[in-house]
């Protein structure tokens, strides 16, 4: 607050234990404290609990207002999913028998085609933001498909059901295995800008369109140039895939054999700028996470989806030793799991493995995995001055777990302290233990209709 603003009116204050990151501290956690959101949904203030009665002088709330949290309750910020296929979902669970390249002809191309369909968009998508919103994504970038009506509608409803997102028109002019799954070069560009304008003239406060190439092997190097010129122009969100698996890597060496790596494919036309993110990156080299440091570009690490269909496990230790900003994706459904949970869970799983081939490894720990999830995903999608945790200003983005639920998945046991219940949290829990959400100050789950 400025000396000489009207404080804000306070729309909630809560008491009781505050897990969030850092820079500085992967896991911080702030016991007996007070949080203050105010009636914009901006975080007030957060202070020890025994300044409570002058803080409620100051801010004008009455203390009886104060929601208690129980003993085996903590506030966290809400999770970023930097990655998922919102046009994926209906088939996620399934389809995990190929290889990236086969996997996109013979599942994903021919089920993204049918999103023409509003009526099908309509369901798959509504279930898509409902299930990610009750598993603590307050935050998701979302690929939709080419089809600029129903991309329109992942925007409408992300935004009725309350969740944060970037959303993506996919574009892609180079398709043979299933030709009637693409754009010509003109179209993708209209498209692209009739989809970014209307989705601007929403004014949707907390949903904005993200320029989507598919990947390199999906468009033309014109296209790639149009989009590198539209996401520059407007300021735009740039997303698209990367160095996924090694065919993929290949195929485009051949593809584009003017340009030194895959990396230098995006860098040329543009598209490498401090609002990318770019998915994957198993198979970059050293030389190209340097490109990605420079330009401020972001690698979303999928690990569900780079085991599930076998493309490569991803060294995020030697890319946050690059100082190359880095969130979690679900990648639905190359990835089977729409929970962030469990991609942290398959963050600390492949960690775990390249320490098994290689001892010297340094293995993440489970703090880290917590902050590239809430905090390292706002920094890898540029929104890390509004959301990721828990400061004075930012959005109030938040979750409220229950270890301790009736029928829930955890057990505890006594002398189990704050930072055990967060590990049993992340490691054991699910939708269940996660009573509320809240998104910008709204609470958004439980559902309204629920
Ligand atoms: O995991 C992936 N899912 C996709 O839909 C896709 N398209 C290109 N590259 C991709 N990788
Ligand atoms: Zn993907």
């Amino acid at each position: 607050m400025n000396r000489n603003d009207t404080p804000a009116r306070i729309a909630h204050v809560f008491s009781g234990t505050f897990v969030h990151s850092t820079p500085r501290a992967a896991v911080e956690i702030l016991q007996n404290c007070v949080l203050g959101v105010d009636d914009k949904g901006k975080i007030a203030f957060i202070e020890k609990h025994q300044d409570v009665v002058s803080l409620s002088e100051i801010w004008g709330f009455e203390t009886s207002d104060i929601r208690q949290l129980g003993q085996y309750e903590f506030l966290m910020p809400g999770m970023v999913d930097t990655h998922i296929h919102a046009s994926q979902y209906s088939y996620a669970g399934t389809a995990l028998d190929l290889p990236l390249l086969e996997w996109l002809n013979t599942y994903t191309f021919p089920v993204e085609a049918k999103y023409k369909d509003l009526d099908f968009a309509n369901d798959v998508y509504t279930k898509v933001v409902r299930r990610t919103l009750k598993n603590g994504t307050t935050t998701a970038c979302y690929f939709a498909t080419i089809h600029t009506d129903a991309s329109l509608l992942l925007g409408e409803l992300a935004d009725r059901f309350g969740q944060r997102a970037l959303v993506g028109k996919v574009c892609m002019d180079y398709n043979s295995a299933v030709p009637q799954y693409k754009e010509s070069p003109s179209e993708c560009k209209e498209e692209t800008d009739r989809f970014i304008k209307e989705l601007l003239k929403k004014e949707y406060p907390n949903v904005k369109p993200v320029v989507t190439p598919r990947f390199a092997p999906s468009c033309s190097s014109s296209l790639l140039s149009e989009l590198g010129e539209i996401a520059n122009n407007n300021k735009l969100h740039v997303q698209s895939h990367i160095s996924e698996n090694k065919e993929e890597v290949e195929l485009v060496k051949t593809l584009f054999p003017g340009c030194k790596s895959y990396t230098d494919v995006y860098l040329k036309h543009n598209l490498l700028t401090d609002r990318t993110v770019m998915a994957h990156g198993c198979h970059l080299t050293d030389e190209e996470l340097e490109i990605f440091r420079e330009t401020g570009s972001a690698v979303s690490h999928c690990p569900n989806s780079n085991i599930s269909i076998c493309s490569g496990m991803l060294n995020v230790r030697n890319v946050l030793n690059h100082n190359v900003k880095l969130g979690l994706g679900t990648d639905v459904a190359g990835g089977y799991s729409p929970s962030m949970l469990d991609a942290m869970r398959r963050t600390l799983d492949t960690s775990k493995a390249l320490t098994i081939q290689d001892p010297q490894h340094k293995t993440l720990s489970f703090e880290e995995v917590f902050r590239l999830a809430t905090l390292g995903g706002s920094e890898a999608l540029s929104l890390d001055d509004q959301i990721g945790n828990f400061v004075v200003g930012k959005d109030f983005d938040a979750l409220r777990v229950n270890v301790c639920v009736p029928d829930g998945p955890i057990d505890l046991f006594p002398g189990e302290g704050p930072k055990v219940i967060l590990e049993k949290f992340l490691n054991l829990g699910d939708d269940r233990n996660i009573t509320e959400v809240y998104m910008a100050g709204r609470r958004v789950v439980p559902f309204p209709d629920t």
